[in-house]
């Protein structure tokens, strides 16, 4: 008999972060998340991370009714009560900012990690193993060097960490102003030299587009051979997109995001003239954020690469878009928003599960690295990151760190991912807007 969820406990956790800056603004010098812990009757504990709010703490809270008592073996049917519950809660939306708002679908990632990590330890196989039709594809995942322009920190007077003993480059220029071409092959280049990058995203939304497209083109020349992209978040007009990306199209393996939402047009119908357009492909972790939509996104041809990130599409949500994708002649990829490094196991064993050719996967991590919350992080080596082979998620979680974690949390009093606060400091009385990048006002 497979054991039954003794407890469940939920730990609001922060971490610290650089002065990225996206649409949405310029990154506090702090994230938040949620770790998820369950604990069952064979003694194990599994453990799952997601974004965190106010609205995700109290769905944690409505479903821990269902959650402790059920068998692990049960894990499908437990999971389903959990969506009914929160489905009773009513209609979410995305919202228009760089990262998504929604609660249910975070609720059930959180629920449905924490008790995989369970089921693998209860039948001694990893997660890959036990996710989607095929299990595990693959031993190691490509993961991308996620590039962000970056504000001064000295322009504020918030407590951004400082390079205090940087063990390379990349602990050096992570922490300080980029915000040109030679800044941003600067950050690559360290990046690389520690991770071994073959995958470059730039994160943009920030400068006047064709001064983006600039720090492409400076990558580009630092790293021939890599594959690029530009992502920012929609804010461009689909004429804008198609003007600027054309003279760079080569350089690009895919735009991501290049326009979205605009007067009467869906960004579903935009993503899909700037397709035909350019003939660029087009990734989106946007405009193709559940079934329906990626249907929608579909018919439409609007895209070529759903970036099905496990935090909002569940863990087998993710899966099931990348078994599609390999019958429907897409790649899958995943989206990333800052995490720690239990978040880096659960997408690591999605990749790892999605069948066929995949496109790198998204992280955060190089930003948040040497801030753990579990024994050994998965390492990014040579630009991949090695599936776990023991049974679960494979991670550890360190107590002490996960306590250090959630007192930094308790002291900051933040209940949602605010980027206009840091923006303030470059420029007063800064808004977001959809439409407009973050220093163009
Ligand atoms: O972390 C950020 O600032 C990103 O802009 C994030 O919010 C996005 O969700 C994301 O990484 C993306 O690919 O759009
Ligand atoms: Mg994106």
């Amino acid at each position: 008999m497979l054991p039954t969820v003794t407890r469940m406990t939920v730990v609001p956790v922060a971490g610290y972060d650089s002065f990225l800056l996206n649409l949405s603004g310029g990154h506090a010098p702090w994230f938040i998340r949620c770790v998820v812990i369950l604990e069952d009757s064979a003694g194990h504990r599994g453990v799952g991370e997601i974004p965190c709010s106010d609205g995700i703490l109290q769905g944690l809270d409505q479903c821990e009714a269902l959650v402790v008592g059920s068998s692990v073996a049960a894990l499908k049917g437990t999971l389903e009560r959990v969506r009914r519950r929160l489905a009773a809660n009513g209609r979410e939306e995305r919202g228009r900012q760089t990262f998504d708002l929604r609660v249910a679908v975070h609720v059930i990632t959180a629920i449905e990690s924490a008790l995989f990590d369970l089921m693998g330890q209860a039948v001694a196989l990893p997660v890959a193993d036990l996710l989607g039709r095929y299990g595990r594809q693959r031993d190691e995942v490509e993961a991308l060097g996620y590039l962000f322009l970056l504000g001064d920190p000295a322009r504020t007077d918030l407590p951004y960490p400082q390079p205090e003993a940087p063990r390379d480059r990349w602990d050096e220029v992570r922490r300080r102003e980029a915000l040109t071409p030679e800044a941003v092959v600067e950050l690559a280049r360290a990046a690389h030299e520690r991770y071994g990058f073959r995958d470059f995203k730039l994160k943009g939304g920030v400068l006047e587009p064709e001064r983006e497209a600039d720090c492409i083109r400076a990558l580009h020349e630092a790293f021939p051979e890599a594959r690029l992209t530009l992502d920012p978040n929609g804010a461009w007009s689909l004429e804008e997109a198609v003007r600027v990306l054309t003279p760079i199209r080569h350089m690009l393996s895919y735009a991501e995001d290049p326009c979205g939402q605009e007067q009467s047009w869906s960004g579903r119908e935009t993503m899909a003239e700037f397709r035909r357009r350019t003939g660029l492909p087009t990734a989106t972790n946007m405009i193709a954020t559940d079934f329906k939509q990626l249907q929608y996104a579909l018919q439409v041809g609007a895209v070529d690469i759903p970036l099905a990130d496990c935090h909002f599409w569940t863990m087998q949500g993710a899966v099931t878009v990348g078994e599609l994708c390999h019958e429907w002649g897409l790649t899958w990829g995943s989206h990333s928003n800052n995490h720690f490094d239990i978040s880096l196991a659960m997408m690591t064993h999605v990749a790892a599960a999605c069948p066929g050719e995949i496109t790198a996967i998204d992280t955060h991590w190089i930003w948040q690295d040497g801030q753990r919350i579990t024994r050994e992080p998965l390492p990014i080596r040579d630009g991949r990151l090695r599936v776990p082979e023991v049974p679960g998620l494979g991670v550890e979680l360190d107590d002490s760190k996960l306590e250090q974690a959630h007192r930094l949390y308790r002291s900051l009093d933040v209940r949602q991912r605010d980027d206009a606060l840091a923006m303030q400091y470059l420029i007063e009385g800064w808004q977001f807007d959809p439409k407009r990048p973050a220093l163009v006002r």
